[in-house]
């Protein structure tokens, strides 16, 4: 199938970081402005910017690169914006953003204020039909309609509803990530919904943020962590013990730890072009998407980081597919599945199986 078909097929993103997912055009931009005012050499990071093949440590040596030029409240608002609306424009339907609340003393940034920039960034996708709509227990509905690909009839509207995960940094405190995970509770009416573990693999004790991820686990916040990067079998161990709802990657598991997370029934976030650029699994032929999909074990295709790995979720469906065998019925059914795995209320699940069911009726056409 052309890619066109991949595009236009609706789709589920779950696994997607903010500043991970900034298109290369906006920050070869923000670098051009911070090389001008002589904070960074330009043409060094613009080398960094535009290289492709990274190993692990790269990777976040470049996620260091990218903070500091993404540090404002005024471009995190901006840089959320395009994320949606580059996921809305290749119809995602649903998307499970997440991101790190940052603190830096010396512009004024605190992980609240750094949050409610995100939240901007999420009403400015669209002026209209931004509905925020807390009700008493449940998580509030933030469905940003975007118009960016309207014709003048404007016959080809997207809407796509965003939800937010706070992520908790490896580098972080027990006392910052608590911090974070306080903050999802205060901002759940505002379309946050979970709180996952992510940053440098090798870096970090699991006991560090247990002590927030139970707390945001008893507070009933959904939890999605980073699990086996890299191998240790210990640290995997421990987080299928807390029983997350969702777990990413899942690279270095041995047959004890497939085995557990099999009986647990915990769906899994494939990431298949971040696994193989970070050598986390060793080519495309020996990924664990074959044994999963095969076992019918729950998992959903995701980017990770579209602007690090030059990637987009219709690209992750056509390696998919090409890699795998898989034709348009098999992936459109794996995207449907996730609709079971978002962390959303039921009345999002049901308008999203409602999308679903109106296009599978185009399916075979
Ligand atoms: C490649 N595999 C990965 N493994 C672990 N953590 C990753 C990651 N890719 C991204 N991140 C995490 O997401 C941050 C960037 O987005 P935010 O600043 O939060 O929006 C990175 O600094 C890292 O902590
Ligand atoms: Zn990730």
């Amino acid at each position: 199938m052309e890619m066109e078909g991949w595009v236009s097929m609706p789709k589920v993103e779950l696994h997607a970081h903010l500043n991970g997912s900034v298109r290369d055009s906006t920050l070869l931009e923000l670098a051009r402005v911070l090389g001008e005012k002589g904070v960074i050499v330009f043409s060094d990071v613009e080398h960094v910017i535009l290289k492709n093949e990274r190993s692990l440590t790269e990777v976040f040596r470049l996620f260091d690169l990218i903070h500091i030029l993404t540090t404002d409240h005024k471009i995190i608002t901006r840089i959320t914006k395009e994320v949606i609306e580059d996921f809305a424009s290749e119809n995602v339907v649903y998307l499970e953003l997440r991101t790190t609340p940052k603190k830096n003393d010396s512009i004024g940034m605190s992980k609240r204020s750094y949050l409610e920039a995100v939240l901007e960034g999420i009403k400015a996708v669209n002026t209209v039909d931004v509905a925020f709509r807390p009700h008493n227990a449940d998580v509030g509905n933030v469905k940003s309609s975007s118009l960016i690909n309207d014709t003048c009839n404007g016959s080809t509207r997207k809407e796509i509803y965003v939800r937010l995960l706070l992520s908790i940094d490896r580098r972080e405190t027990t006392e910052a990530a608590m911090e974070t995970v306080k903050l999802a509770l205060e901002m759940r009416d505002l379309g946050v919904v979970g709180i996952d573990l992510s940053g440098n693999p090798i870096v970090g004790e699991w006991m560090t943020f247990f002590p927030a991820l139970k707390f945001a686990r008893e507070q009933g916040l959904y939890i999605t962590l980073h699990c086996g990067e890299v191998p240790n079998p210990k640290e995997i161990r421990a987080m299928l013990d807390l029983l997350p709802q969702r777990i990413g990657h899942a690279c270095c598991f041995e047959e004890e730890e497939w085995k557990r997370l099999k009986s647990l029934n915990i769906p899994v976030e494939i990431c298949l072009t971040s696994n193989i650029r970070t050598n986390s699994v060793r080519s495309i032929e020996v990924h664990h998407f074959a044994d999963l999909y095969n076992s019918k074990h729950p998992l959903v295709i995701c980017t990770d980081d579209s602007g690090v790995f030059s990637t987009s979720l219709s690209k992750e469906y056509n390696l998919a597919a090409s890699a795998f065998g898989l034709g348009r019925r098999e992936l459109f059914q794996l995207a449907r599945n996730a609709i079971e795995y978002i962390f959303a209320d039921d009345e999002v699940k049901r308008e999203l199986k409602e999308i679903f069911n109106s296009v599978e009726k185009k399916l075979d056409q």
